[in-house]
């Protein structure tokens, strides 16, 4: 096609810059979702439609409601479901009709709620609806309910396919390119130069902090760090993420140089409402896997394809990881990415993080031994 003489639609100009129609679909239905307006999944001859429950205030509920004639479910993912007791692998549907605003929140993640009298097996559609939810950093707590083929109240929602919203997921790995890169000083380490790489879904910013000169054509000292607002920024007590972080630009300096990403996934992927929802529960006393399945999420909801995208950009394929996580070493392992050697990287244990940190190694296998880390209890800390 002669792109000068061709008439560009807004359809070719989206396919041009922003990649795959499928793609472009599960982004609309995300934020569709997040502004609490319905969206259509459509599968083979079924059509659902879907309202994020997180989303969704009283009114819109109720809205919800009557144009399904009373049909709409709650659908709990499986790790709720086991919360309230249900035999449910592949999730359950409970029937919505009955129950106020208050009552459906409460089943969907608060804690306390009763087991449902009636419920049934979910299927592999109403997971993708789940699915689309966590794409759009939402609970995975959503309403849905059949249509049938012909003419329905929800013709002009946005539709969307099973396999836009795996590919929402997956899109990281396609098409990650640098856009920014400066040197930045930062104490005790130097200038370290912050590069900027925008891609995957809804085209988000990730960062590529490159300290010192690493040669990338060797073995290069990686730190794969997810963000974490309250320990990273705020020096939360919480949990041993802001150790982490400046602990592991200090080894990398050590180290002779090498590159940190700092990866957009809030809580475990969870994003940062969740997150402190899931911190509420903990100071009820759950631990912090407890307390996401209580929300609905599994006990790690990250994937790493932006990091190996990154990586590759960068011209890395041998690494060196900063990590107690052995989940990331085999997800960068998974994808190619030699891993030649794990270099732990540890904070210090405090009353208020020690539980965590049992919690990591107890129940997430990751590799570092709390009682010989160094402690430290702060008076400040309420
Ligand atoms: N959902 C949830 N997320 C948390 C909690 N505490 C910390 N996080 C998140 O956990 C993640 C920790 O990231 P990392 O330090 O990169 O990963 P890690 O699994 O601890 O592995 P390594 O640090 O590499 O050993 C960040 O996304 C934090 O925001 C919590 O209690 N609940
Ligand atoms: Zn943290």
């Amino acid at each position: 096609m002669n792109i000068d003489k061709a008439p560009v639609t807004g359809r070719d100009v989206g396919n041009l810059v922003f990649g795959s129609p499928g793609t472009l679909r599960a982004e609309r239905g995300a934020a569709e979702l997040r502004a609490g307006r319905p969206v259509v999944l459509r599968q083979e001859g079924s059509r659902v439609a879907v309202l994020a429950l997180d989303a969704a205030s009283p009114s819109i509920y109720e809205a919800f409601l009557a144009a399904t004639d009373g049909d709409a479910c709650l659908y709990l993912t499986p790790p709720r479901a086991a919360v309230l007791d249900l035999d449910a692998p592949q999730g359950a549907l409970i029937p919505a009709r009955a129950r106020d605003h208050d009552s459906i929140c409460k089943l969907g993640y608060m804690r306390g709620a009763d087991a449902p009298a009636e419920w049934r097996a979910a299927t592999p559609l109403m997971q993708e609806a789940a699915a689309l939810a966590r794409l759009a950093l939402l609970l995975p707590a959503v309403l849905v309910a059949v249509i049938g083929e012909g003419p329905s109240l929800f013709d002009a929602c946005a539709q969307v396919e099973p396999g836009d919203i795996q590919e929402g997921f997956s899109t990281a790995a396609l098409d990650f390119r640098e856009v920014a890169r400066t040197p930045v000083p930062l104490k005790d380490i130097g200038d370290v130069v912050f590069t900027v790489f925008r891609g995957g879904f809804a085209q988000r910013d990730q960062l590529a902090l490159i300290v010192g000169e690493p040669d990338f054509s060797r073995s290069v000292p990686v730190r794969v760090h997810s963000s974490c607002i309250t320990g990273d920024l705020f020096g939360s007590l919480k949990c041993d993420c802001g150790d982490q972080l400046r602990g592991g630009l200090a080894k990398l300096k050590a180290l002779g140089g090498g590159v940190l990403l700092y990866l957009d996934q809030e809580g475990r992927g969870t994003g940062i409402a969740s997150k402190m929802r899931a911190y509420g529960f903990q100071h009820q006393g759950l631990d912090t896997v407890d307390a996401d399945a209580e929300l609905g999420f599994g006990g790690d909801e990250r994937r790493y394809e932006a990091a190996v995208s990154i990586l590759r950009q960068l011209g890395i394929g041998s690494v060196r990881l900063l990590t107690n996580n052995p989940a990331k070493i085999a997800y960068l392992r998974g994808s190619g990415i030699v891993v030649d050697e794990r270099v732990s990287v540890e904070g210090e244990v405090t009353r208020q993080n020690e539980g965590y940190l049992r919690t990591k190694v107890n129940r997430s296998g990751h590799l570092m031994d709390v009682d010989a880390l160094p402690r430290k209890d702060s008076d400040a800390a309420g």
